[in-house]
């Protein structure tokens, strides 16, 4: 039986396949991306030619030790391809992202791909939305009277994200994030709108419509690729 970080290594160096010469592709954050990356590190090494969107600094960082080629997405007139991690998906192919707080970045980059790839391991596969927390990036100016509406649409206090040391957890892009436990999101679509409609709120975690397909890898070594219907 693979370990966790086995299967994250088996889906990440399958999903380093996709990716052919002449693209540009987005390329996203966590420990499943790690072992994407460092896969198409040896691939740009042995003469595969692209460029790279990077979703963080610390994918940054790991993409330039391995000479990938980075871009900025202002400069980016396509991106053929976006390949990032998830922290659930549900069987529309429904995300929670942000464990590793890289959302905000994440969502615009795969937005702007024409295909946006899931890659994880099975234990990421869940049947509804909510079992793990929702991070909400806020801006650090209001963020108290965010929290307050965040009250009053849940129903009970938030958790702002802390570091080890007890501070506030800070964004690649200077704001805090707020996780939510729900338990269950009955109705993605509208909470991610009601989320939205709160002035300082910057951007959820929820990745709707979004992934295309996922690649899923399991502990006996097995991996399987799931569509989304329509
Ligand atoms: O902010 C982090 C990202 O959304 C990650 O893609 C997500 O948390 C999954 O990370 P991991 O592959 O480490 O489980």
């Amino acid at each position: 039986m693979l370990t966790n970080a086995a299967i994250k290594e088996l889906v990440g160096t399958q999903a380093a396949e996709l990716v052919q010469s002449g693209m540009t592709i987005g390329i996203g954050t966590g420990t499943t991306m790690e072992w994407m990356i460092r896969a198409l590190g040896k691939k740009v090494n042995s003469g595969l030619e692209i460029r790279a969107v990077s979703t963080s600094q610390a994918s940054n960082e790991l993409a330039a030790q391995f000479n990938i080629p980075l871009i900025e997405l202002n400069d980016a007139a396509k991106i053929q391809l976006a390949i990032d991690g998830a922290d659930e998906i549900d069987p529309q192919l429904q995300l929670i992202k942000g464990g590793g707080g890289a959302l905000f970045q994440e969502k615009m980059v795969a937005a702007a791909a024409e295909e946006f790839v899931v890659i994880a391991d099975d234990t990421k596969l869940v049947d509804q939305l909510g079992a793990y927390p929702l991070p909400v990036e806020v801006m650090i100016f209001n963020w108290k009277q965010v929290d307050k509406q965040l009250a009053k649409l849940i129903g009970k206090p938030q958790q702002l994200r802390l570091k080890k040391d007890g501070s506030p957890f800070m964004t690649d892009h200077g704001n805090y994030i707020i996780d939510i436990s729900f338990g269950v999101i009955e109705n993605p679509d509208a909470l991610n709108q009601a989320l939205h409609d709160i002035p300082g709120v910057i951007e959820t975690g929820l990745f709707l419509g979004m992934a295309g397909k996922a690649l899923i890898g399991y502990p006996d070594g097995q991996t399987e690729w799931i569509e989304r219907a329509g």
